[in-house]
């Protein structure tokens, strides 16, 4: 007998996006030193409570503290992937949802070899644009995520894609990292990390629509994108949410 699998909607993004403004999951990033602060704004906005710390003495008290972590390889050294091994122990150990972002894993092999080792010990969710996912065909037991023009997510039963979204978004640095961010926040209140990450994405991309129609260019769209994602609410996801089934 074949279970029904729920598919991500524009209703039940808009209740866990309410629940996420509700509950106030805190997220722990282990973040590029690029865009810490356009991510952690971006979490906040969307009513998350970001920490950002890499710290090798204090990463296992805030993952400890956290709802949900995000592992990002944005910017690596040796320390680095030490405090990353130790967080994802952390949490593995604890049951807390983690996500990866192989950030240009294309770029660098001991970089692919160190997201492949972290992708063997169990995120909840691989994301990454095409490049980098091109590399991760084979994500285990995660919920795979190749983002671009049309985002397409897929775990063992399920396949979709999410067409929301602005162009815009590829020209403003860490608009990938920051989707990361609000992804975890969702996970922390909705135990379906599909149904959690496609609802992030609707967000994000409709936020995203909306915040191109305020904008004069790639600039003044990043801040207006964090206006966007403050204050989108049920009604303009019911109206814009594109949201569609891939095995269609
Ligand atoms: N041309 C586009 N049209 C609409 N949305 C886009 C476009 N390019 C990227 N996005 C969105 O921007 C975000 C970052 O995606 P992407 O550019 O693939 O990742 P990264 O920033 O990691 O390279 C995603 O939410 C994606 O949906
Ligand atoms: C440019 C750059 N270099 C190292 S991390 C980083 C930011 C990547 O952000 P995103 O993948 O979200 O655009
Ligand atoms: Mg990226």
């Amino acid at each position: 007998m074949s279970v029904m699998l729920e598919l991500p909607s524009s209703l039940r993004a808009a209740t866990l996006l309410a629940q996420v403004r509700a509950r106030r999951p805190r997220v722990h990033c282990l973040m590029n030193t690029v865009v810490q602060k356009f991510t952690a704004d971006g979490i906040t906005v969307v009513g998350g409570i970001p920490s950002m710390t890499s710290s090798f003495e204090e990463i296992g008290s805030f993952v400890a503290k956290a709802d949900a972590l995000v592992v990002n390889l944005g910017t690596l050294d040796a320390a680095r992937r030490e405090v990353i091994r130790l967080a994802v122990g952390v949490a593995n150990a604890a049951g807390k949802p983690w996500i990866l972002d192989p950030v240009h894993c294309d770029y660098s092999p001991s970089r692919l070899a160190f997201a492949r080792e972290l992708t063997g010990l169990g995120p909840a969710i691989v994301r990454g644009n095409t490049a980098e996912m091109a590399l991760f065909e084979e994500a285990g037991s995660a919920v795979r995520i190749c983002t671009g023009p049309v985002d397409r997510l897929a775990d063992g039963g399920r396949s979709v894609r999410i067409a929301n979204g602005h162009r815009w978004m590829a020209a403003v640095t860490g608009t990938g990292c920051l989707t990361g961010g609000v992804i975890a926040a969702f996970m922390a209140v909705e135990p379906d990390k599909l149904i959690a990450a496609a609802s992030a994405l609707v967000v994000t991309g409709v936020s995203a629509e909306l915040a191109a129609r305020e904008a004069k260019g790639p600039g003044s769209f990043g801040v207006a994108f964090l206006d966007s994602l403050s204050e989108v609410g049920a009604d303009e996801l019911l109206l814009h949410a594109r949201i569609e089934d891939d095995r269609n």
